[in-house]
């Protein structure tokens, strides 16, 4: 098989999932069209066949003093046929939306109330009592507004709010946008990470000396994600009619389908009173509640059972990639989760709730399963993540590097190779962008996944093999950066067209080959 002929070492197993995702996908749509010969309107790449021929005679028409030969790759669009409309606007919407809450709350319910067993859950209480019933007693088992959970909540959300607001930082930009604005932010993400996590210090000391302690958290978990679960869901809400109404940018529209604008949101860089929103929601709320949930399940492990190495090394490595996210936090602003999730359900509810029901979860599970790994297997795991988590960030950096400098930089010790993609913004602008095509992205196109996988393994395995709980993070790892690996291929190339497809080559030299096999064919359209 095609397996057998992948060179060892210059895969991203991300990039080969993806491509076969994205096959799959494109022949079954394809032959689902056919059938039910709907209309399918303009392929993208018909349309940008002027640039996306690649003579170099296209562009002619450019604009804004970029040079006559100049390649630009144009702006497409690509109106969705029924079926795909049914299946992304309104079936996944309703399905993430309905699914997504319910699958959080028994997360919570299985890791403290079936001993992190989905076996348990299943026979004594799906079989038993069926699921919607056993979702009704969890969901009506649990006080969700009391004035502990209201005072927790909205008294942390205002004193991130505050930090985001007070704390200095030098300003960045990120990326422009498709109506050509340039978000603005102020870099203190790692100031308030510091700020907050040495303000919980304190106060976890001065509420041991009073005989209490931060860990009633845990012991509250399943109000707390009730209570966060639907204070989210208005805060949605209420983004939609922002966006809607009274959008802060052009970045803005509506699809006329409330489900999927709910969904996914009506604006693109929403701000609020001047506070950037998802700079809020994303950084602010999600991205420090899970170290400071990290720490109190730690805390809760070290008041059961003393020192657990288990729980030290799942405890380290969490901690050790927080602080590495921070310190790139700028580079965050350069995702697709800024550049291209609008402030809706998927992203906002996900980072205020989901973050915290299932990102935590690994720690949540290893409170009441203590393990003792023994010096050699602890080190050899701290290892493997530390290097990991080296690994991520330097891909990270190598991107942002060379695009901070111009190209004008040392990549692995020499110069970087790289491709100057010029496109055209829906506005007419014509922008441009390097894409690197040297050390790790010249390996593959997202050889930091691989890192990022390796990592949430080796924080994971201290569980050992008793449950799935302790994997459920890393299962959804995997198909969320498979899924993104092909979002983003899609999006890139929409954006960069045949200067995209350069660096495709470049990056994947003999792998072209074995993806060839696959299907026999060029690559599909993209969506
Ligand atoms: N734990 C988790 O749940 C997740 C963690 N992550 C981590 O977050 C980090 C960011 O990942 P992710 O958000 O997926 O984004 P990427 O780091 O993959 O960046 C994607 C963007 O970078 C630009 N780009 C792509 N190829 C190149 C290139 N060769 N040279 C220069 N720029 C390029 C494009 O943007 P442009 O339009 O600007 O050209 C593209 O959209 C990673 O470390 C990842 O592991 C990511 C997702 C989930
Ligand atoms: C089912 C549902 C609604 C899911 C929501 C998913 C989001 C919570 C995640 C989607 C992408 C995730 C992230 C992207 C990149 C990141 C950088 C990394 O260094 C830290 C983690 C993260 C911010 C991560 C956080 C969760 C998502 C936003």
């Amino acid at each position: 098989m095609f397996l057998k002929e992948l060179p060892d070492y210059a895969f991203s197993l991300a990039e080969v999932t993806a491509e076969i995702f994205k096959r799959l996908v494109a022949v079954q749509v394809q032959q689902l069209i056919m059938q039910l010969r709907s209309r399918s309107v303009g392929s993208s790449d018909d349309k940008s066949a002027k640039v996306a021929n690649g003579n170099g005679d296209s562009g002619a028409t450019c604009t804004n003093g970029v040079a006559k030969n100049t390649i630009i790759a144009e702006p497409t669009t690509h109106i969705l046929s029924w079926p795909e409309y049914v299946l992304y606007q309104i079936v996944t919407p309703l399905f993430l939306i309905t699914c997504s809450p319910n699958f959080i709350i028994l997360l919570w319910f299985t890791c403290t109330k079936c001993d992190g067993s989905f076996m348990k859950l299943y026979n004594d209480h799906f079989v038993k009592d069926g699921v919607v019933t056993t979702l009704v007693s969890i969901w009506s088992s649990i006080s969700i507004i009391n004035p502990f959970t209201l005072c927790l909540i909205y008294g942390y959300a205002l004193f991130a709010l505050l930090l985001q607001i007070m704390v200095p930082g030098p300003r960045a930009e990120g990326p422009v946008t498709p109506k050509g604005n340039v978000p603005v932010y102020k870099d203190n993400g790692f100031s308030c990470y510091v700020i907050t996590m040495v303000t919980f210090a304190g106060l976890t000391y001065y509420l041991k000396q009073h005989g209490m302690s931060p860990t009633i958290v845990y012991d509250r978990f399943g109000e707390i994600l009730g209570a966060l679960n639907i204070f989210s869901l208005l805060i949605c809400l209420v983004l939609y009619f922002k966006g809607k109404y009274m959008p802060s940018t052009e970045d803005n529209s509506t699809t006329g389908n409330p489900l999927f604008d709910y969904y996914w949101g009506t604006e693109l860089y929403p701000r609020i009173f001047g506070v950037d929103v998802k700079v809020f929601t994303n950084c602010r709320f999600g991205m420090t509640v899970w170290p400071l949930l990290v720490c109190i399940f730690a805390l809760k492990s070290y008041e059961l059972h003393g020192f657990v190495d288990s729980m030290f090394v799942c405890t380290f490595l969490q901690m050790f990639y927080f602080t590495k996210f921070f310190w790139w936090e700028a580079g965050y602003m350069g995702t697709i989760d800024i550049m291209m999730d609008r402030a809706g359900f998927y992203i906002c509810w996900g980072c205020l709730v989901y973050i915290a029901g299932l990102y935590g979860s690994v720690s949540l599970y290893m409170v009441n399963h203590p393990v003792q790994l023994g010096v050699g297997l602890t080190a050899l795991l701290l290892t493997v993540g530390i290097l990991s988590t080296i690994v991520n960030f330097w891909a990270d950096m190598q991107k942002q590097q060379v695009r901070n400098s111009n190209g004008n930089c040392l990549i692995w010790g020499k110069k970087p190779d790289i491709i100057r993609a010029k496109y055209r913004i829906e506005n007419g602008d014509v922008k441009e962008s390097i894409l690197l095509a040297s050390g790790f992205w010249g390996i593959s196109r997202h050889f930091h996944y691989n890192a990022e996988w390796l990592l949430a393994f080796a924080w994971s395995v201290p569980g050992l093999f008793e449950n799935v709980m302790p994997y459920v993070y890393f299962i959804w790892l995997l198909i969320l950066l498979s899924h993104r690996s092909f979002r983003d291929d899609t999006k890139c190339h929409n954006k960069y067209k045949q200067y995209w497809e350069q660096y495709r080559q470049k990056s994947s030299g003999s792998k072209e080959m074995v993806l060839q096999e696959l299907k026999g064919s060029s690559p599909p359209n993209f969506p």
